[in-house]
Parts: C-alpha cells; structure tokens; sequence
C-alpha cells in the first residue's frame, strides 16, 4: 500500500487515515466538506487529495449516498480498488451494481469495521479504534485475489481481524448485534425524558450500559436503519413479542395498561399475578442469560462470567494506582474494571472482575491489608 485515499473524513474515514499515517502510508483526504477534510488534515491523518492515483480507496461517507461516492471513485481511478466501510452490505452492493460497468465491479470489495463510537465526525477519530476487532469483508468468487490482498492488507494495518460474509448475512447478523441494540437503547434512554430529576439521579451502572449507545447520532442511524429495514424490522418484531409476553405477564389487572379483571384477585389493593406469570417473567430472564452468555468475550473467546470482588476506595489521588499494585502483588489478574462514584460520598465503588475460583481469596487478602471488601455475593464458584 503505497497512496489511499479516503474520502469521507468523518469519525471512520479520519481513524482510518491516522492509523495508515503511523505506518508512513500515503494517505489523500477529500469530504464533500472542505471543512471536514481540513479538520482531518490538521488532525494528522493525510494531505489534501490532489488527484493522484491509488492504490487503494476507503469510501467513509453515509450509508445513503455510499453507492453514488463508490461508482464514481471505481470511474474516476481505473487503477484502484474500492472499498467501503458503510454499516449495510445487501442495498449498497445492489446499487452499486446498478451504477457501475462489471470491470468497475471487479474493483470493488464492500467491507465494515464492527467498531465505532456513539460520536460522529474526525474530531472523535481514534488511531486504534479497531484495534482487535472483527472487519466484515464482502468478497466473492469473481473478486481478483490481488484486489482482496489489498482490503485484507488495510484490515491488517489497522489490527483488526477479517470476517468473511455474505452481504445478506451479514446484514441479518447486524440487524441483531448492532442496529436493532441501537433502537432499543434510543427507546429505553427516551423513557428518561419526563422522569423526575431525582428518580434519574438514582441510575446506576446497568441504565447506563444498556443505554451508551443512546447517545449516537441521529442524522446517520436513521440512514442505517433506514438502509436495512427488513432485517432490523425482524428483529424487533421478536423483541415486541417477548415485550408483549412481559408486559402480559404484569398485569395485575390494576394500573396503567391494565387488561379488566386480568389478576386473579382483582379486588382494590390486589396485585396479584395471573397464574403462569412469576414463570414467564424468571424465563424471559433466563433467556437473556444464554443469549447473554453467546456474545463473545476478551479476545474473541467465548464469553466467560468473571466475579466482581467490590472494593471502595477514597476518590483521592493515587488510590486506584494503589489498589491495582496490590492486587498485582496478590498475584491476581484484573480481568475488567467498572468505577461507580457513590451518591454524595467523596467514595469509589471499584468493582474489580477476576476469575470466580480467585475472587473469595482475593476478597480476603485485599481485607487482611486493610482495604475496604464489603462482604461478597456467595457464589458456587467461590465458595
Ligand atoms: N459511527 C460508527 O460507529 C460506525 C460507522 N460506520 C459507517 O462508516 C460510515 C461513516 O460513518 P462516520 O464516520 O461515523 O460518519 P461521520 O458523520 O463522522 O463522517 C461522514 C463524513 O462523510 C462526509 N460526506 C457526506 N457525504 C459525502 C459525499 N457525498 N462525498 C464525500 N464526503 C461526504 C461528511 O461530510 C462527513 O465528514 C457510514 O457509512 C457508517 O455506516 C461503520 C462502523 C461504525
Ligand atoms: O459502540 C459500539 O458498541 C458499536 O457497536 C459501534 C458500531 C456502530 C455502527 C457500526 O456499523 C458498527 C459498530
């Protein structure tokens, strides 16, 4: 790889851009926007594009106006293979089709990063944003293999590992991990708009992990969505019908919602389950727990539970680093982190996740040197 170009210098296209400039790859810059290219530029992930030839491009703009940016790159360069980083595959590649001639086709491999942020645009770009994570390439039988080298090489250079699938797989498959968890955040965090200020102020860690995401941007997950309708669509027709069995299952026949005379006892004050549903709601949570179980982990292993050993640590200088040196001395691996600040309290909650057959070992040895392990949850594993 000698000169990419990358048009479209957003959060992608500029992380993208950084990532090949440490490795002293050439890297040209255009956007719709001069703005944004310049941005992009002072930022130190290429020069302007000054019309040379490529080797490889990297087409980083909005899903929806993907296809027409691709076949005019594919047109305008004879010589160099296109690629794309757009979140849908099945629509992109059938409009490409549309627009470009079969030897222009032969030069395009569509692909996707499964790495983002929930901000847009080169000023949250990151060099190792994909660092570690899966890149979706859409090659095919006619694909030359020179020109799969050249997206397998870039993929490489950005030290992410290479998935190969089919367009329609894969928007099946991103339908489910990524834009319908999309939807279902942007719904949950939209519950939080009327809330009280004081009923908000009590969130903790489990509202904030199902709703990071929540902050994403608006303009481009509705071209996403938009771009993979069906797919998304099935997912969250199965959510509805799990949501359905849910909201079924609390209806004590009393309160918003409430179907007339569904509780076993309707009587004033009841709120009595109809029979079944204590079953329904514990299986419902048992479900998440093996689809839960199915993502998969560090290092792309399958997903492993590792024991949270809770620490509270002053929110002073210096406390963490001494936390961490003495689980390091205990001889105990961190495996994951989560802080919490406590509500009023110059306190950290540091929850400090290991393998379960060390976290009672751990939890004893932290206390025996004085730091504060309140009593542990037991655990088959630890005990
Ligand atoms: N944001 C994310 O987390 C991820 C996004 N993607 C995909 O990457 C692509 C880019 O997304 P982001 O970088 O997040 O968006 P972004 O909004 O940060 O950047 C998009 C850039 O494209 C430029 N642009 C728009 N139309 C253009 C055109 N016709 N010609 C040239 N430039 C044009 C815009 O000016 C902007 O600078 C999208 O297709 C998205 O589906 C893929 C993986 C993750
Ligand atoms: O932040 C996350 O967890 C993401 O999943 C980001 C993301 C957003 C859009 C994509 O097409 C791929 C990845």
């Amino acid at each position: 790889m000698n000169t990419v170009k990358i048009v479209g210098t957003g959060l992608l296209g500029t992380s993208i851009g950084l990532r090949l400039r440490t490795r002293g790859v050439r890297v040209l810059l255009a956007d719709a926007s001069p703005t944004m290219a310049a941005l992009a530029r002072d930022m130190g992930a290429g020069e302007p594009d000054d019309g040379s030839a490529c080797d490889l491009i990297v087409v980083a703009v909005p899903p929806d106006v993907a296809g027409q940016v691709i076949a005019a790159e594919l047109r305008r360069d004879p010589g160099a293979t296109v690629t794309d980083v757009a979140s849908i595959k099945g629509l992109l590649l059938q409009q490409v089709r549309g627009l470009a001639t079969k030897a222009e086709l032969d030069r395009y491999i569509g692909s996707h990063p499964m790495a983002g942020r929930e901000k847009s645009g080169a000023v949250a770009a990151r060099h190792d944003l994909f660092i570690g994570r899966p890149w979706v390439v859409c090659s095919d039988e006619d694909t030359p293999p020179g020109r799969l080298r050249q997206v397998l090489a870039l993929i490489e250079t950005m030290g992410a590992t290479p998935v190969h699938l089919e367009p329609d797989f894969h928007d099946a498959a991103v339908a489910r991990v990524s834009h319908a968890p999309q939807v279902i955040a942007s719904l949950m965090a939209a519950q939080l708009v009327d809330a009280p200020p004081e009923g908000v102020g009590l969130a903790g860690q489990g509202l904030r992990d199902v709703t990071r995401i929540a902050a994403s941007e608006p303009g481009l997950w509705a071209r996403i969505l938009s771009g993979n309708a069906a797919e998304v669509r099935r997912v969250l027709l199965g959510v509805r019908d799990g949501l359905d069995r849910v909201i079924d299952a609390l209806d004590t026949g009393e309160g918003a919602g409430a179907d007339a005379g569904a509780g076993v006892d309707a009587g004033a004050g009841s709120r009595t389950l109809k029979p079944g549903a204590v079953a329904e709601l514990a299986g419902v949570i048992a479900a998440g727990n093996e689809g839960y179980d199915r993502i998969p982990g560090k290092h792309g292993q399958a997903q492993r539970r590792f024991e949270p050993v809770t620490v509270l640590v002053d929110d002073s200088p210096g406390s963490l680093g001494r936390l961490f040196a003495a689980i390091g001395e205990i001889g105990v691996n961190i495996e994951d982190v989560r802080i919490e600040h406590a509500a009023g309290q110059p306190l950290g909650i540091v929850e400090v996740f290991v393998e379960p057959r060390v976290a009672h070992e751990l939890a004893e040895a932290l206390r025996r040197r004085g730091w504060r392990v309140p009593v542990e949850r037991l655990t088959e594993e630890n005990t």
